[in-house]
């Protein structure tokens, strides 16, 4: 049944209700010895929070509206229809700017404790600067929205930065290439601090550092779209050998300035945390040769320790100084100092699995770039055994012991720290159907088998607090556009962008104990 307007929201919901009871007392009919221990939220600390996660981009749609600046990720979707799959854009998405009143609902209706969404730099600041002036309307849609989210009682967590840099700075000079964007990513967040932060309780800086260096100025397959000719990708400009590392560079940099503008100025006062978010897959030596576990400890460098070393010993991976050499930057003491320690929780986006072997550098060649540099090949396969179940998404596959791996190494490499997993999901495609897209079993699977490796990682001391489904909608999946499908709740593209509930969802409102 669709979601829209509250009359028939509040109708949906009586009805669900009725269902879900009667599904859960005919559970409980059945025979004590086939049920297995309550598998429910009980099993995790009562201040453990679970949600479900979004980005501005992908969801809000009004693009030119309100006063908002262009940022890359407009341009490069109206320039570069072929380098998303089926040549759409987020100028419309799921309409969430204008619907996120009765989507929150939904959210709450769900269970959800948070809710994870991202803030963008150009409705705050359209032209990028400060000087040039802040949007009121910016400011005013994110105080409505926060203010829904807090009235329904649950939990904002926000990211400021999810790979919308405003155009204008893109322009001015060449956006996160500059360390001139320390200064004004500063006085962006400073006012999303000022403005919300007295709502806002979880901030993250940055989404997945990892994705927009690479896919931004490796591979070139996502904004702003630059890379070596020799990648072959349609870039106008860039190097694939030093811009990705160049970029997360001065990622960090930002990244640290927020986090102590925040410690010294706002936390004191507002009592909050401040994190980053990072991204990393597992890697599985593909056998059990030295060169080959040697391979899937540089893929984790690679991925993993290229940010989260830095954040906590203040400097890259040793293994990357090597291979990289000078290509890499340095951080000057007083960097290093500003950069370790700068996260009060870590944010980890789980995905899938890969096996790693040893690849020797091709030699004496001038193509080289972050994706060689690593001299591994990753592989979804091993001697005809899949990494996991497959999905809908080529090079994602069903791996939560990957999920478990991951943290243990997190736990025992890095610390310790904090961490929220802040998104975690699978993708379907070729859904074409309303009551295809709800009957989403593959995902509730899914989400049991990731939720019970993160609860084995919890009782192995992980110092996990909290876990984000991606996505709360199906919505704009960056290269792939609307043809993958994330979200436990469906729009229907096709008819008004209406709002379904998915099995996924309605067995998170069941785990939930709502
Ligand atoms: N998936 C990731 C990172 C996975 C890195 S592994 C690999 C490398 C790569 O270029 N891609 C494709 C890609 C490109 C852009 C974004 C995400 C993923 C990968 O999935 N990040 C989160 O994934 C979510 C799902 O991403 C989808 O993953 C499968 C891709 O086919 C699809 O284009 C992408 O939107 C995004 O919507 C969130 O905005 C983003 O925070």
């Amino acid at each position: 049944m669709a979601f829209q307007g509250s009359l028939l929201l509040g109708l949906f919901l009586l009805l669900t209700n009725v269902l879900v009871l009667i599904e859960v007392s005919l559970a409980a009919n059945v025979p004590s010895h086939e049920i297995t221990l309550p598998f429910n939220r009980t099993i995790f600390p009562s201040e453990f929070i679970f949600g479900a996660s979004s980005s501005t981009y992908q969801y809000e749609g009004a693009w030119n509206e309100d006063g908002k600046g262009p940022s890359i990720c407009d341009t490069f979707t109206h320039t570069h229809p072929e380098k998303i799959l089926d040549h759409s854009n987020g100028d419309v998405a799921l309409d969430f700017y204008h619907r996120y009143k009765d989507d929150l609902k939904l959210a709450k209706f769900e269970g959800l404790d948070a809710f994870r969404f991202s803030i963008s730099w150009t409705r705050i600041l359209p032209h990028g600067k400060l000087s040039k002036g802040i949007n009121q309307a910016g400011i005013d849609h994110y105080n409505s929205l926060i203010n829904e989210i807090v009235a329904l009682g649950i939990k904002p967590l926000a990211t400021l930065f999810h790979w919308d840099v405003p155009q204008a700075l893109e322009d001015d000079y060449l956006g996160f290439l500059s360390p001139k964007i320390v200064e004004d990513f500063l006085d962006f967040v400073e006012i999303c601090f000022k403005f919300f932060g007295d709502r806002v309780k979880l901030w993250s800086t940055m989404n997945e550092p990892w994705i927009f260096s690479v896919t931004g100025y490796d591979s070139g397959t996502l904004a702003p779209g630059r890379c070596s000719v020799w990648r072959n990708n349609n870039c106008s400009a860039g190097n694939s050998a030093t811009e990705p590392y160049t970029v997360s560079h001065n990622i960090l940099l930002a990244h640290a300035a927020a986090a102590k503008l925040y410690r010294q100025k706002y936390k004191p006062t507002q009592k909050g945390e401040i994190g980053i978010i990072l991204v990393s897959h597992w890697f599985e030596p593909f056998s059990n040769k030295p060169e080959d576990i040697r391979a899937s400890r540089r893929a984790l460098d690679f991925m993993l320790g290229w940010l989260l070393h830095p954040l906590t010993y203040g400097d890259y991976p040793i293994i990357m100084k090597g291979l990289v050499g000078k290509r890499l930057p340095k951080f000057t003491p007083k960097e290093s100092e500003l950069v370790k320690g700068s996260f009060d929780f870590l944010g980890m986006n789980y995905y899938t699995s890969n096996f790693a072997a040893h690849l020797s550098s091709p030699l004496n060649t001038a193509n080289v770039s972050f994706t060689t540099d690593n001299q591994v090949n990753q592989t979804t396969s091993r001697n005809g055994q899949l990494v996991g179940d497959p999905t809908g998404v080529s090079i994602f596959f069903v791996a939560p012991r990957g999920l478990y791996k991951l943290l243990l190494y997190i736990k025992k490499h890095y610390k310790n720290p904090k961490i929220y997993i802040t998104e975690c999901g699978m993708g379907e495609s070729n859904i074409t159907k309303v009551e295809e897209g709800v009957n989403d079993i593959q995902r509730v699977d899914f989400y049991k088998r990731h939720i019970k490796a993160l609860y084995e990682a919890f009782k192995e001391g992980v110092n996990v607090h909290g876990f984000f489904a991606w996505s709360f909608f199906d919505n704009f999946e960056w290269g792939s556009g609307y043809t993958q499908k994330f979200g436990i709740n469906f729009i229907d593209y096709k008819n008004n962008l209406k709002r379904y509930p998915k099995k996924s969802a309605l067995w998170m409102k069941r785990f939930l104990l709502k």
